[in-house]
């Protein structure tokens, strides 16, 4: 339902919605917008909002949420759980209700490796955690929350699994279904490839490194990097809505909404397609040119953000400094290391996700809706998919032309340039201080030299003798 900039969104200029605007211009007339906010009292629906909405909605498909990993446990609490069991309050007032569709994560049980289309008992009894929490000061939750997540990495995953447990407790009063996405990224086809708004989960690290800044980072090359194409989820999700809300199964019916099992690509495959992109479609005013690489080493990582990320970042703050303008740099990349450092936790390893109610659904569309709402990702070519995904942030995350693609190729020539330059610097420099002043190093120097040497003599003789 979201608060009212949804009203940006449709009545505004967002590129998304040029295709709806095209075929139907009054589409807007369609919708209604409710205010709410999730953390008041009845989400602090007004009352005339509340009349209209108990007497026309069908289906519910409840979205919002806090998806910061970093949230208090309290607050991710109030908006996960409570807004949640406050929906389900209403929802049991509506007179019409078909169905109430919940969108919960992939990652609610991350705590365990294989993950069924079930609820799992909560790690403790939502009610419980609410009344207690309630009369405690924020620095004791604070305190207390690496307690109480257990094994899971943060507040998010930890509420939407108690929020799952809630949504199941209303299911002999209402015909429910739970949507579990992995990590949704940017759109495969509708309303056309590509399209991605926001900096979360894999787009601000695509981002990062696109614009030359994030060189490293800690993930797992042959772990399953479960992506989900934003339209996919919402195909999905429609056609649970029509399902739950015709067949009204008995017990809320879970969705597990992951590419993994059915066409899997792994963190490496992304690496390497995510950078070739780049090369190809550079972001404008990169920092350095865009080469950043994945390891699953920890102290290899620490050398390379040491060396790749601190390095150059103070350099430049340096430059910023004696040319009178303020040091931003290292801010910068603290920002990042803290944000990549959250997402750490989901690109080191791998869940297996089973998925056949996602299956049995695409069995129950007729032949027609199976191509208008889409989901089935057995097609999904992911080299295509990630160009769009990275072509898809420049234009429409980072509002980049793509008729600026010559300059920043140039911007690189560039960048190229300055490495090789402050490259051969930085050797006469060493020759200097090092090989010129002492006698042993000479001699390791020389060795060296003369041992390529005969390498190249070695081989361009055996190349001969073959030709
Ligand atoms: C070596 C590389 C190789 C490259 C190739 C790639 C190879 C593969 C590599 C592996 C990839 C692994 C990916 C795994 C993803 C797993 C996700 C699991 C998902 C679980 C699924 C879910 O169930 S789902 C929810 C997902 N949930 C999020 O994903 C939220 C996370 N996130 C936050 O929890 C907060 O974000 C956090 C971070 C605390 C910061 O918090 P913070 O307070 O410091 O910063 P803010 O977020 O408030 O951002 C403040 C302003 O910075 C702007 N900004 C943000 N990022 C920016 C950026 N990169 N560049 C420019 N600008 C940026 C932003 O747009 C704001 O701008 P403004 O102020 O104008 O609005
Ligand atoms: N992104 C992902 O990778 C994944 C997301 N999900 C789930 O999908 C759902 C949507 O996530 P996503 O679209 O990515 O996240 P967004 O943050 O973009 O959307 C969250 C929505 O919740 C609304 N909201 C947040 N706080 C409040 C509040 N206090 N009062 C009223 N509304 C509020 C937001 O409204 P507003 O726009 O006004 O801020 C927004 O519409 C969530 O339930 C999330 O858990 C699941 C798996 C993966």
């Amino acid at each position: 339902m979201g608060r009212l900039v949804w009203t940006k969104y449709l009545w505004g200029t967002s590129r998304l919605f040029d295709r709806v605007r095209e075929d139907n211009p009054d589409f807007h007339q369609k919708i209604v917008p409710i205010s709410s906010e999730l953390t008041q009292p009845a989400l602090a629906i007004s009352p005339e909002d509340v009349e209209r909405l108990t007497s026309c909605v069908n289906i519910i498909f409840h979205c919002a949420a806090t998806i910061r990993f970093d949230e208090p446990l309290k607050h991710a609490l109030q908006l996960n759980v409570m807004a949640t069991q406050q929906l389900l309050n209403l929802a049991q007032q509506m007179h019409h209700l078909q169905a109430f569709i919940h969108i919960s994560t992939a990652y609610a049980n991350c705590n365990r490796r294989h993950i069924d289309e079930i609820i799992y008992p909560p790690p403790v009894e939502p009610k419980k955690l609410i009344d207690s929490l309630e009369w405690m000061e924020d620095s004791i939750v604070c305190d207390i929350t690496p307690r109480l997540i257990g094994d899971r990495p943060n507040t998010y995953t930890y509420t939407k699994a108690l929020a799952e447990c809630v949504v199941q407790k209303e299911s002999s009063k209402l015909s429910i279904g739970i949507i579990r996405p992995s990590i949704v990224g940017a759109s495969w086809q509708e309303p056309f490839p590509g399209w991605i708004d926001n900096f979360n989960g894999p787009s601000g690290v695509f981002i990062a490194a696109g614009k030359g800044i994030l060189r490293t980072m800690r993930a797992n090359n042959d772990a399953v990097a479960d992506l989900i194409p934003v339209d996919v989820v919402i195909n999905l999700t429609l056609a649970a809505g029509w399902y739950t809300a015709v067949h009204r199964p008995k017990a809320a019916l879970v969705y597990n909404c992951t590419t993994g099992g059915i066409n899997p690509f792994h963190w490496g495959e992304i690496e390497h397609h995510v950078m070739s992109s780049f090369k190809r479609n550079p972001l404008e005013q990169a920092f350095r040119r865009p080469n950043a690489n994945i390891t699953s080493n920890y102290l290899m990582n620490q050398y390379w953000i040491l060396v790749s990320h601190k390095f150059p970042a103070l350099i430049y703050d340096l430059y910023l400094r004696l040319s009178g303008q303020k040091p931003q740099m290292m801010r910068i990349f603290n920002r990042l290391h803290k944000a990549i450092g959250l997402l750490e936790y989901f690109s080191s390893q791998d869940w297996e996700w089973n998925s056949e109610n996602m299956n049995m659904l695409m069995s129950h569309l007729s032949p027609e809706d199976r191509k208008t709402f889409n989901f089935d990702v057995r097609q999904l070519n992911w080299p295509e998919y990630i160009e769009n995904y990275c072509i898809g942030t420049k234009k429409y995350v980072l509002n980049e032309d793509m008729s600026d693609i010559p300059a920043a190729r140039q911007h690189l020539r560039k960048l190229r340039n300055i490495r090789y330059t402050f490259n051969t610097l930085l050797l006469v420099f060493i020759w200097r201080v090092f090989i010129a002043r002492s006698q042993m190093a000479r001699n390791i120097w020389y060795f060296v030299v003369s041992l390529c040497f005969k390498f190249l003599s070695y081989f361009r003789a055996s190349s001969t003798l073959t030709n």
